[in-house]
């Protein structure tokens, strides 16, 4: 038995270093994959039994009595017979007796229908009459059957021929019976080959298949906002794709329009829509710090070296999803910038200020480039680059201009920190979010966001705003109302950036909570654009 038993162990595990091999071939993170495997209460009562048997063989247990043996074997026959007889519920009914003629090409299918929706749409040859199946919503009910495929033609549906029905009096038929529910078909003789690779992306913008008169089954659509993460499972249709959202709860996926089909969705509702001028975040969440001197600016916005548009407008109209793989830093690759953004006067540079003064072993900031002269006590490379050229040509994640000079944000004052070994923290306006998110700097965006109103009066009673006019004073409502709105903003065109939210209330459970994210995004799988790993994959 004991021989059996390692022979059979032998076989889970080479099926497991199997799975782990496809696991690794289809590019996951080894290492989560690794730490699910090792935590796995299967693998832990696969060990118990291992060890079990390794005791027995050590010790060589002889039973007590004679009969022993013969005892547990009884006890074992007699426990198969109990599980053996048991009724499991509900009986399927008998196949019918006159299968036509050519049995061969019919196949009678029966489902026991449980809570869910029997997870398969239909359609019907307008020519012919004939209803097909059309889709099989991947892990529903029908999926998990194995019986019914797309293109197979339904004949009855619990003994009613449904030929020249409409899709709906098919569903209403089906939707009549209880328990079980009994298909003729004829199967499709030719079905498509899934040649599925695994898909991740990230959706760039919102959808809802309540509101989509397009779909062709609403109740199998999965609606997803934008920053959610989905696993495309099938792709084989153009238009409707398969997918399930991550953290994954359910086993069955549910219908999304395509990309292709999204972005001619996207851009039909976009030329309806009355012209707006350019409504992105622009000049009103502009940060007031003097540190960059990015002042609001009352008259048209500054040009920026990133001047592109940072949000959904133009992005995600080419880019409905956006292919995304798990990433986890090698402890010996370079860190991820941490990016901060949030509507001026939120809290950003406190924080920035509190997380690097936490360790500045580990903690720093990017020193920005200027064109104004040095003062007496300020060192070149210390407070700032003094450069005489314009800041522009350089590699700029943003600047600005103030009483005639220049001042700004480098990538390479970035990467500096960066190959220093330490953590780079910088704050971003809107616009500089495209310039972060690339292959070198693995941008990881934190977005601080202002708390509720009530909340906002509370915690910000002894706090000073610095205004347009660098003077300090304290808050006024109009102030906390301004925050919230430009915070509206910048979540509607920007939140499928966010690869964590803050909100800023009280100012201890913040600095805990982006000491937190900042370690996680150093040290634990996040969802990466895939052309940041595979830089010459398609954008
Ligand atoms: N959670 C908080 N509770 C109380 N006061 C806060 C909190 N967060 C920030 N403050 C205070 O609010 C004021 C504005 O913060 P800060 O300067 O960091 O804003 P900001 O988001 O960087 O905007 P800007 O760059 O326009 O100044 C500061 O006085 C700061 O100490």
């Amino acid at each position: 038995n004991a021989l059996v038993s390692v022979a059979g162990l032998r076989q889970v595990l080479s099926d497991v270093v199997a799975e782990v091999r496809r696991s690794v071939g289809q590019d996951i993170d080894g290492a989560e994959i690794l730490h699910s495997l090792l935590t796995s209460s299967w693998l832990q009562s696969l060990l118990k039994v291992y060890e079990c048997l390794q005791r027995y063989l050590r010790d060589s247990p002889a039973p007590m009595l004679d009969y022993a043996s013969g005892l547990s074997l009884q006890a074992l026959l007699s426990a198969h017979d109990t599980v053996a007889q048991k009724d499991y519920e509900p009986v399927l009914p008998p196949v019918p007796d006159e299968l036509p003629d050519n049995e061969e090409a019919t196949r009678i299918v029966c489902l026991v229908k449980n809570k869910q929706p029997l997870g398969a749409t239909i359609k019907r040859n307008e020519i012919t009459g004939e209803i097909f199946v059309a889709r099989v919503i991947h892990g529903g009910l029908a999926d998990r059957s194995g019986l019914l495929h797309a293109g197979d033609r339904i004949i009855e549906v619990n003994g009613f021929p449904v030929d020249g029905m409409e899709p709906e009096q098919v569903i209403q038929v089906q939707a009549r019976s209880h328990g079980t529910i009994m298909f003729k078909v004829i199967p499709i003789t030719e079905r498509p080959v899934h040649n599925q690779t695994m898909l991740y992306v990230r959706a760039m913008t919102d959808y809802s298949p309540q509101q989509d008169p397009s779909i062709p089954c609403a109740d199998a659509g999965m609606s997803f906002r934008r920053g959610d993460i989905l696993e495309i499972v099938d792709q084989t249709d153009a238009l409707w794709w398969q997918a399930k959202k991550l953290p994954c709860g359910l086993a069955c996926a549910g219908l999304i329009p395509s990309a292709n089909l999204l972005r001619r969705k996207q851009r039909e509702s976009w030329w309806s829509q009355p012209y707006q001028p350019h409504a992105c975040v622009q000049t009103p969440g502009f940060r007031r710090s003097v540190r960059l001197c990015r002042r609001r600016s009352h008259g048209p916005a500054q040009p920026t070296c990133h001047a592109r548009c940072p949000s959904s407008c133009y992005n995600s109209l080419n880019t409905p999803y956006e292919e995304v793989v798990r990433y986890q830093r090698h402890p010996e690759n370079a860190h991820r910038l941490i990016a901060l953004l949030g509507p001026s006067g939120v809290g950003v540079n406190e924080l920035r200020r509190r997380l690097i003064e936490m360790n500045p072993n580990i903690f720093q900031g990017a020193i920005p480039h200027t064109t104004r002269a040095p003062r007496g006590y300020e060192e070149p490379g210390r407070e700032y680059y003094f450069t005489k050229k314009n800041v522009c040509p350089h590699r700029f994640l943003e600047y600005g201009e103030y009483k005639g000079h220049l001042y700004g944000t480098s990538v390479d004052a970035v990467k500096e920190v960066l190959n220093s070994g330490k953590i780079c923290v910088v704050d971003i306006e809107p616009n500089a979010v495209q310039a972060v998110r690339t292959h070198e700097l693995k941008a990881f965006i934190i977005y601080v966001k202002p708390p509720p109103l009530e909340r906002l009066r509370v915690t910000r009673e002894d706090a000073y705003i610095t205004t347009n006019y660098y003077v300090n004073r304290p808050f006024k409502d109009e102030d906390f109302q301004e925050m919230e709105e430009t915070a509206r903003k910048m979540e509607s065109q920007l939140w499928h950036f966010f690869d964590q939210v803050i909100v800023n209330d009280e100012l201890q459970d913040s600095c805990v909570q982006l000491l937190t994210a900042v370690m996680k995004a150093q040290d634990e799988p996040q969802w990466v654009p895939a052309s940041w790993i595979r830089p010459t994959a398609e954008p």
